[in-house]
């Protein structure tokens, strides 16, 4: 099967509320095979709960999410083991080494033990953390930490990837890292679902921009197709202007100000 052909994701009317709110307002949505997804809205727009609707996370959800062809409420999971995913907030077992930890998750994937154990090493020593392979994770940085959660997203060497602000404290050279993988990885055939806050990352990696505001999808095109349809000139601007934002520079003021009474009255 040539790369692009298969359709890897389907999301049919997708809706999905909290006691009574409507947080994803009926998405439509066909990803195919070698796309990477920048998947981008302020915050509270729903990016998060779709994830982890398709990551069967959340049930609880209207309208049909089919995953591989396969409809995930069908009951059928053999698709997660196909998955990979480095989610916002990640509860690492700080207890445990890296070690531990990669080989246990690995093996939640249906890997042999001690081959995970080895790749995980290699994939660790790639990162420069080899030397920490055996240390817990609780004393390890941010930055150490969040490349073990990437490392065991990928042990697995899932066809479909979602990440969740991935890059989060990675250092510069870590992300150049990341970024290139990331390319690599779609340029074979590996899907992939990004969710971030960080513009010029997302313009740069994404071969599709998809913007939701209000649980909706109010853009969905390449950053050249976003470009020409908004006449704006970075992501930033596209993303400032089609969520109808242009109160930064007030805000910031109103909030500066308010910190300053606070100090002035003590
Ligand atoms: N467990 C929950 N219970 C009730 N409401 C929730 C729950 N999880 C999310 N929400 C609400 O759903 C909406 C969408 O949240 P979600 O986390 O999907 O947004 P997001 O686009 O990922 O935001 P961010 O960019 O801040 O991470 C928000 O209004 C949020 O308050």
């Amino acid at each position: 099967m040539n790369i692009g052909s298969e359709k890897v994701l389907a999301l049919t009317d997708l809706t999905m509320s909290y006691g009574g709110k409507k947080v994803l307002n009926g998405i439509n949505l066909e990803v195919y095979q070698g796309q990477i997804i920048g998947y981008i809205g302020p915050n509270g727009a729903g990016k998060s709960t779709t994830v982890k609707i398709m990551l069967g996370l959340i049930d609880g959800y209207e309208g049909k999410v089919e995953i591989f062809g396969q409809d995930i409420a069908i009951g059928d999971h053999t698709y997660k083991r196909r998955i990979g995913y480095v989610p916002e907030n990640a509860e690492v077992y700080d207890n445990l080494t890296a070690s531990e930890y990669l080989t246990f998750s690995g093996e939640l994937y249906g890997l042999d033990r001690k081959y995970a154990e080895l790749k995980a090493f290699k994939l660790m020593n790639q990162f420069g953390l080899g030397n920490m392979y055996h240390n817990r994770i609780s004393s390890y940085s941010k930055g150490m930490k969040q490349k073990v959660l990437i490392i065991s997203s990928l042990l697995h060497d899932p066809d479909l990837l979602f990440l969740d602000e991935p890059l989060s404290g990675l250092d510069a050279n870590s992300m150049m890292i990341i970024k290139e993988m990331l390319s690599l990885l779609a340029a074979q055939g590996k899907t992939i679902f990004y969710s971030s806050h960080i513009m010029d990352v997302v313009e740069k990696i994404s071969s599709r921009i998809i913007l939701i505001v209000d649980g909706k999808i109010v853009a969905d095109g390449s950053f050249e197709e976003l470009k020409l349809q908004s006449k704006e000139g970075t992501l930033e601007e596209i993303f400032n202007q089609l969520t109808g934002f242009n109160e930064h520079k007030s805000i910031a003021e109103n909030f500066v100000s308010t910190i300053r009474d606070v100090q002035n009255n003590e």
